[in-house]
């Protein structure tokens, strides 16, 4: 007899650099990189269908994610209603659909029993994350947590990370979305260059200051940079702090006080050591 119901939290994920590579098969396809995960996140609460055909909230509103249904098809599960609930603005460089649909497949497989093995699972979420267009490697880095260098593309089996050994506070100010779907729909031959050479240089010197340095020479070269994170990241370099753009939103993110110290009014958070996890609430066994 399965539970019928499972709560998962996994953390956001910012990109600092990153470079595409797609093909063919999803879970060989990907990105190289590397960036932060994060103590704030997204929940997500999967259970038996309440009613007819079951509902999807975001943030307690009626609200889909197209890779959340491709898992919940992937894993063959009945009806459920599933409850996607973020800490983080969404499509802002959080990585929040990744989020969602990883912990769609954790807590769907605890909650029908299905037997999958963890790498099956970030597999079955990165799959359906990249057939979506929405991102190529937040699932693999959410699941780790950590600062995870996105050494190899790809799911497990393809894949290869290694990882930044560092915790921080992080604080983050967001401007607005930055469709994920148009930058990896276009041509990203100049962008993959950059975040190649960015990886180079922080395989070199595996530092957080040195991620941040890379990513923002990496933000400008590939062009991506948007008006108010330039201005943001100028202001807390003037107060001696490291910024840099999120990947991909409006958003910028600084290590210990440096947007506080710049004078904005940040959110504040921490890296996350523990990466994806169940968080069913105790005496529900
Ligand atoms: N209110 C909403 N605002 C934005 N996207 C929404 C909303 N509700 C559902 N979605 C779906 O959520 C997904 C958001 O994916 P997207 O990749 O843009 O954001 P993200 O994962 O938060 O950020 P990023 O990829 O920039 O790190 C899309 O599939 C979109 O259709
Ligand atoms: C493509 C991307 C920057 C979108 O958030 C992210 O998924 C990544 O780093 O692969």
């Amino acid at each position: 007899m399965s539970r019928q119901r499972a709560t998962v939290f996994v953390p956001g994920h910012v990109t600092a650099f990153f470079s595409a590579h797609p093909d063919d098969r999803p879970a060989a396809a990907g990105s190289r990189g590397a960036g932060v995960t994060l103590t704030d996140g997204v929940t997500v609460d999967v259970s038996a269908a309440s009613g007819d055909g079951g509902t999807r909230l975001l943030d307690g509103e009626p609200s889909a994610i197209g890779a959340v249904e491709d898992v919940l098809d992937a894993l063959d599960v009945p009806a459920v209603d599933v409850a996607v609930t973020a800490d983080l603005p969404i499509g802002a460089g959080f990585g929040v659909s990744g989020a969602a649909a990883l912990g769609t497949a954790v807590a769907a497989n605890r909650a029908f029993d299905r037997g999958r093995s963890e790498n099956d699972l970030v597999r079955i979420a990165h799959e359906s994350e990249v057939r979506r267009g929405t991102g190529l490697g937040d699932v693999v880095a959410q699941a780790r947590g950590g600062v995870p260098i996105r050494l190899e593309p790809g799911a497990p089996g393809f894949g290869a990370l290694d990882g930044i050994p560092a915790d921080a506070r992080i604080e983050y100010v967001t401007f607005g979305e930055l469709s994920t779907e148009t930058v990896l729909g276009g041509d990203t031959t100049a962008l993959s260059a950059a975040g190649v050479t960015a990886l180079e240089r922080v395989r070199a010197d595996p530092r957080l200051p040195t991620m941040m340095a890379v990513a923002r020479e990496f933000a400008r070269s590939a062009d991506l940079l948007v008006p108010e994170v330039d201005t943001a990241i100028d202001a807390v370099e003037a107060v001696g702090g490291e910024a840099a753009m999120a990947m991909l939103g409006r958003t910028v993110f600084a290590l210990g006080t440096g947007l506080s110290d710049a004078g904005y009014d940040p959110e504040v958070c921490r890296i996350d050591a523990a990466g994806t996890r169940i968080v069913d609430e105790r005496g529900r066994e």
